[in-house]
């Protein structure tokens, strides 16, 4: 690995939103990224690029980066996780998004990669690995919890519930705390947890809110969006700073095995 790469801080992946926008000279498809996921990933010391959905290239893509950050945004198609109906409710599906991250989450896992997973993301993970979704909490839970806080205008930077954090957990272990104060903007929830994930983090109603995967380097999904409240509630970057100093290092493990074992070895998991 050459000493650029070494002394470059660590490149972090992010997913966009796909998005069909009008203008006064046309209408086009776009990559839509809310620029609070660049910054919290600069804030956390990586470099931020955005990953354009494609699968022809994907193994060489993750070869490039030093983690993967898999945003928020629309709905998954239910037939991925095996239902055979989809809510009134479902929004934003997008194939080519959904089988590109399920593909780069499965890559990520597999050249133990670290991966922070938030909102449409841990479901995303969830997936990936054979668990399930509820596909609308309105509908299908018993709950006084409003999870989408839009409906109770309370600003993205804020909070709208608590969660209740596993002591011991890797998440635990972020945050310094076993409750925490998290925003909400989520119509679906992990339902079948995939049996390799495990629950750190629940709100009050028990809809999963985190989750963790053990042995590997930092696999973390959250429901909630600290990258909307780092910058009133500084907490909320250390999710990010965690991701960053996984990738950091892992690349200073490669640095060391890359010239034994060989260049290209993305560090797979033996
Ligand atoms: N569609 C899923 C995931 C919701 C989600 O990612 N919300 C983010 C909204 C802002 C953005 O698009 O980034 C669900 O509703 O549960």
């Amino acid at each position: 690995m050459s000493e650029e790469v070494l002394a470059r801080p660590p490149v972090i992946g992010i997913t966009p939103s796909p998005s069909t926008d009008t203008f006064s000279h046309g209408t086009f498809e776009r990559y839509a990224l809310s620029t609070n996921y660049a910054r919290a990933i600069e804030h956390a010391g990586g470099i931020p690029i955005v990953l354009v959905p494609q699968l022809d290239h994907l193994s060489h893509l993750v070869r490039i980066l030093d983690g993967v950050l898999l945003s928020g945004g629309g709905d998954i198609r239910p037939s991925r996780y095996g239902d055979s109906t989809v809510h009134p409710e479902t929004y934003g599906i997008h194939d080519l998004r959904d089988e590109f991250e399920l593909a780069l989450a499965r890559s990520a896992l597999e050249l133990d990669l670290p991966l922070l997973c938030i909102c449409r993301g841990i479901q995303v993970l969830n997936v990936a690995l054979g668990g399930t979704l509820i596909q609308d909490i309105g509908d299908q839970v018993p709950t006084t919890i409003e999870h989408r806080q839009q409906r109770r205008e309370i600003p993205s930077t804020e909070p709208s519930h608590e969660v209740e954090i596993v002591p011991g957990s890797l998440l635990h272990a972020i945050y310094g705390d076993t409750v925490i104060a998290v925003n909400s903007f989520h119509h679906q929830a992990l339902r079948e947890v995939a049996s390799e994930l495990r629950v750190v983090g629940r709100a009050p109603d028990g809809i999963v809110e985190a989750v963790e995967l053990a042995g590997r380097r930092f696999v973390l999904g959250v429901q909630w969006h600290p990258e909307m409240m780092f910058e009133a509630h500084p907490e909320h970057l250390k999710p990010f700073r965690a991701l960053v100093e996984a990738a950091e290092a892992r690349r200073a493990v490669l640095a060391f095995t890359e010239p034994v074992l060989g260049a290209g070895r993305g560090g797979e998991r033996p």
